[in-house]
């Protein structure tokens, strides 16, 4: 699957556009490039099967009658449907070079294989509950089914679902990723995400989280110099050794956790008692996981700001700066999932995307904002999006082991943003080596081999 990848939202992809079509790049060309490049796909998949493409009245719909073209030219039995007539000169273009018959969406029949080119970028609110119907029949009838662009109902910037939208087998994004490709709801009703070149190249500064390249010690490496992370636990110190674990398989040299005696911890990990922080080696503190939220706490969260450490926050640690986010150190990693989101920064306005760049604005942190769609978000601007983790992650203990792999990768990197990136990517990729119903500390075990992938 391709990741990485720049992620435009629908203003930038139209903005992209015209830039091209200003620098000479023929409208209806685009257009024809962008059709053979989704028929191309398609035909991979389904060579000769009977299709049916539904073509909706703007430039997605054009595409869609490019498609059919191409498709029939190849031989494949193709009919085509439409919503209503053609409303763009391209479409119209697109259209009556098809040439061919079209019929009504609402009373064509069913098909082996379907292609939604309806809406996409254009849309702006959801299908008529009919047409949404008709949309979900056709989808569940056919064997194979692809949504060029995306799938019709999905808002471009948010991933909302602004009617209902079939669960399609294959997406086809054309030129660049959207929001809506990384993030849920519409993400989980993508099937397999495929990105088609349309010879438009935009840089963005939000991407797709890429998989990371790391780096395996050199020959001059020792325990200190490849990082020592420091770990603080609290009133349930075992959250706080499962985050030192994961810590500890992260590439870090060595793992410190505070906690007291009688904690079992692996024998990799320094338990000490106390919580001096004072060791200037401490290249990354954790302080959040299993830390309680009572006035002792307090006073440890306060120590741990008070070290000027480079800071991952995560849980409870986030639940006692709510109200207080000018107390967050600059390029600290914070790692909220959505409650602890809300209480950190209240209800922003706009996508998963927007809303964790606000937050980064607003806290000069990096926002590590958590769910089934991960959003990282930096104080510059700069953002990487993960979708599609996997769904066994919702399981008590993986945020711990993220926190700790965030602190690890902070203490090897020294760089907040890559090491949050890089942090997410391990965590999803030992979670898919993990299969199905595992638990957190399965997660430790996965990481060795997740790391050595991208060595
Ligand atoms: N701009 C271009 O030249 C290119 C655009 N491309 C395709 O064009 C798409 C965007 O095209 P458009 O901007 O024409 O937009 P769409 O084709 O997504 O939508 C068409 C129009 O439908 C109307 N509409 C929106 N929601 C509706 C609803 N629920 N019910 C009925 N009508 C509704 C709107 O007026 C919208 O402009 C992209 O997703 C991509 O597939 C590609 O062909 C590449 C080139
Ligand atoms: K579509």
């Amino acid at each position: 699957m391709t990741r990485g990848g720049p992620i435009l939202t629908a203003a930038q992809m139209r903005a992209a556009e015209q830039a091209a079509f200003d620098a000479g790049v023929d409208a209806y060309g685009l257009m024809e490039t962008a059709g053979a490049a989704a028929a191309e796909i398609i035909w991979r998949g389904g060579h000769k099967r009977d299709t049916l493409i539904l073509c909706g009245p703007g430039n997605n719909g054009g595409d869609g009658f490019v498609i059919a073209r191409i498709l029939r030219d190849r031989g494949v039995p193709v009919r085509v449907a439409a919503l209503g007539e053609s409303r763009t000169s391209s479409g119209l273009r697109a259209r009556a070079a098809w040439g061919g018959s079209v019929e009504d969406m609402m009373t064509a029949a069913p098909a082996t294989q379907i292609v939604d080119a309806l809406f996409g970028t254009g849309l702006t609110r959801g299908l008529d509950s009919a047409v949404a119907g008709r949309l979900g029949a056709f989808v569940e009838a056919a064997t194979f089914s692809h949504a060029v662009d995306l799938p019709s109902g999905v808002e471009t910037d948010s991933g909302a679902l602004l009617s209902a939208a079939p669960h399609f087998g294959t997406t086809i994004a054309l030129g660049a990723w959207k929001p809506a490709h990384l993030l849920q709801p519409a993400s989980g009703h993508l099937g397999r995400l495929v990105l088609a070149d349309i010879g438009i190249a935009v840089p963005s500064r939000v991407r797709r989280l890429a998989p990371p390249i790391l780096e395996a010690p050199g020959p001059e490496a020792h325990k200190y110099r490849r990082g020592l992370v420091a770990v603080v636990g609290g009133a349930m110190p075992g959250a706080a050794a499962l985050a030192a674990s994961a810590a500890a398989h992260s590439g870090a040299g060595m793992v410190r956790l505070h906690a007291a005696a009688g904690l079992v911890v692996p024998h990799a990990i320094v338990r000490q008692e106390g919580h001096d922080l004072s060791d200037p080696r401490i290249r990354a503190l954790l302080i959040g996981p299993g830390l309680g939220r009572d006035d002792a706490t307090r006073r440890l969260l306060n120590a741990a700001l008070a070290a000027a450490h480079p800071l991952v926050l995560d849980a409870d640690a986030l639940v006692l700066l709510a109200g207080a986010v000018d107390r967050i150190p600059a390029g600290a990693i914070l790692t909220p999932h959505e409650g602890e989101f809300q209480r950190l920064f209240g209800d922003l306005p706009g996508s998963k995307i927007d809303r964790a760049l606000a937050a980064a604005r607003q806290s000069g942190a990096m926002v590590v904002y958590k769910g089934a769609d991960s959003v990282i978000a930096a104080p510059d601007g700069r953002a990487a999006v993960a979708g599609g983790a996997s769904p066994w992650l919702s399981t008590a203990g993986t945020g711990d082991v993220l926190a700790g792999l965030a602190a690890g990768r902070l203490a090897v990197t020294g760089d907040p943003f890559r090491a949050a990136c890089e942090a997410v990517w391990l965590h999803g990729e030992a979670a898919r080596r993990a299969g199905a119903a595992f638990v957190a500390d399965d997660l430790l075990r996965a990481l060795p081999a997740a790391i050595a992938a991208r060595l």
